[in-house]
């Protein structure tokens, strides 16, 4: 009778054999594009491992090697465990015309957040919330500016009277425009964390077999945050969704706010709490970490470059004296706006972009077949420091934007070369149908944010040091180094 040594030895042999057949296949079918590591079984798993912390390097090594053309990466966090990475403007404007059936957004994010065993409610609703960020959202915020500035002043105060910096105001703006459950610091803690534990959880899940995911998935962490969030939200939720249900969509004194825009765009199926509750989680999930590290890596660039602050502080204060503290007078900050931009080109937020995943082959117009199941996305870092877009590209220049402006005689209300501009060669928020529905109001709100800071503070790094702390990278995503500080003085 076989032993269990025996049972153990041959169902570990039957997996292996599995997973090797699979590698073959995906394998023969991704031939025709080079490899930047090993194409063997074990080694391109061990490249994987490679890529969670030295990604930036690869895509920069690749796009030096194959400027203009395709190659791909061993990446635990795609299905078929390859990731085919384009170089070439006219790729990038293939992928940005291809429609959502063949590349798909969702495909791509569904496997890189593992939504089905991370997020089970986000992952049965329809995408509603995309249009309620790119339409009421960006719609009403410019009418709610004082809320946002007013916000920014106490979040300000607070984090420098705690000495320390916890840029959490979204939860308050975005999800509740409630004061008293917004600003609850259960809520707001629960937020920030379920962003993180989401993020380690895929990436976990993501080499879990697929048969053991439902279970690991069950026992992450985010499950719980969700289901106390939403014991948090429940009251207000409930509450919205009875006079909802019993008025239909106008009654008296319904306020303009994320909970009533996501009710009043769910479809029947999507009107519950559970949903209701998760979508909140999701537009903070999608706004919280890009915010703070933007607004991170800007105040980072400008503490090591003092030089900046007076001519920004002067514009600062002309706009807002003629202005108020509005979304027109943010309009006009266009210093402020090229100095983001600039830090956003060097540093941001990840090395690549437009991550899609393949429902159909697709057909770059070169001829580059990206077969069915797989994942594609562009070298959108390396990109950015090209010459070949920019003068002096790994100079800093902090006006480099707003010149260019006043070169080709870009009004206030011209687009070009502004952060909310959608650009193949800046793609800070992607590019094309699924670029970042949230830029206008993100873009406001951390230009809010900076304009207060430098308004309002003196600030430098420790010893006056000019050099900017080196990020942290992970999976090809940028975060600023936690132990890095800032010194903040509130000026007289
Ligand atoms: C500086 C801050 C932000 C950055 C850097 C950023 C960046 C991005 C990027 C790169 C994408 C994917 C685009 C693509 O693949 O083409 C995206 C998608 C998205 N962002 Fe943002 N984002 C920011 C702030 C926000 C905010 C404040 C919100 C909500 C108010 C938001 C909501 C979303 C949503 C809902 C999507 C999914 C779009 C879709 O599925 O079509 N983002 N964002």
């Amino acid at each position: 009778m076989a032993s269990w040594v025996d049972l153990l030895a041959s169902v570990t042999g039957a997996f292996f054999l599995y997973k090797w057949f699979n590698f073959q296949h995906t394998r023969a079918k991704l031939a025709h594009i080079p490899t930047l590591g090993s194409d063997w079984f074990i080694l391109s798993y061990l490249d994987a491992w490679r890529f969670v912390f030295k990604g930036h390097f690869i895509i920069e090594e690749g796009y030096s090697k194959y400027k203009g053309q395709t190659f791909k990466v061993a990446c635990h966090t795609t299905e078929s465990g390859w990731l085919v990475v384009i170089s070439g403007l006219e790729m990038v404007e293939d992928m940005r015309k291809a429609p959502a059936d063949v590349l798909s957004f969702r495909g791509a994010s569904l496997d890189l957040i593992q939504t089905r065993h991370t997020s089970p409610n986000n992952f049965k609703a329809t995408p509603f919330h995309i249009p309620v960020v790119r339409s009421p959202l960006t719609r009403t915020f410019p009418g709610r500016f004082a809320d946002v500035t007013d916000e920014i002043r106490v979040s300000c105060d607070d984090w420098f009277r705690a000495g320390y910096v916890d840029p959490d105001f979204h939860s308050w703006l975005l999800g509740l425009m409630e004061p008293s459950t917004g600003r609850n610091p259960e809520y707001l803690n629960i937020q920030e964390m379920w962003t993180i534990q989401i993020a380690v959880a895929a990436n976990l899940l993501c080499i879990t077999p697929d048969w053991l995911k439902p279970i690991v998935g069950r026992l992450m962490p985010g499950h719980a945050s969700e289901k106390r969030a939403k014991q948090i939200l429940a009251p207000l939720i409930q509450k919205r969704l009875a006079k909802h249900v019993a008025l239909g969509g106008n009654w008296e004194g319904k306020p303009n706010d994320l909970i009533t825009w996501l009710i009043d765009n769910a479809s029947p199926e999507d009107l519950n709490l559970d949903v209701i509750n998760a979508k909140v989680m999701l537009i903070n999930f999608a706004s919280i970490h890009t915010t703070s590290l933007t607004s991170t890596n800007t105040l980072f660039d400008l503490a090591a470059r003092p030089e900046y602050i007076a001519p920004l502080r002067a514009e600062i204060e002309e706009v807002v004296a003629a202005h108020g503290w509005t979304k027109d007078a943010m309009a006009r900050l266009v210093k402020l706006d090229s100095f983001m931009k600039e830090s956003s080109r060097l540093g941001g937020v990840a090395t690549m972009a437009m991550r899609r995943k393949a429902y159909k082959d697709f057909v770059f117009s070169n001829g580059m077949v990206i077969p069915q199941g797989m994942s594609v996305c562009v070298a959108s870092g390396p990109i950015q420091l090209d010459s070949d877009y920019y003068e002096d590209p790994m100079e800093f220049r902090g006006f480099r934007f707003v010149e260019l402006r006043g070169k080709e005689a870009a009004g206030l209300e011209s687009l070009q070369h502004q952060m909310v501009s959608l650009d193949p060669t800046y793609m800070l928020f992607g590019y094309g149908r699924n670029a970042c529905p949230g830029r206008f109001f993100a873009v406001n709100e951390v230009k809010a944010l900076l304009a207060h800071i430098i308004l309002n503070y003196d600030f430098k790094i420790p010893g006056d040091s000019r050099v900017v702390p080196e990020p942290i990278w992970f999976s090809g995503g940028r975060n600023s180094n936690p132990t890095a500080e800032i010194l903040f003085r509130k000026r007289k």
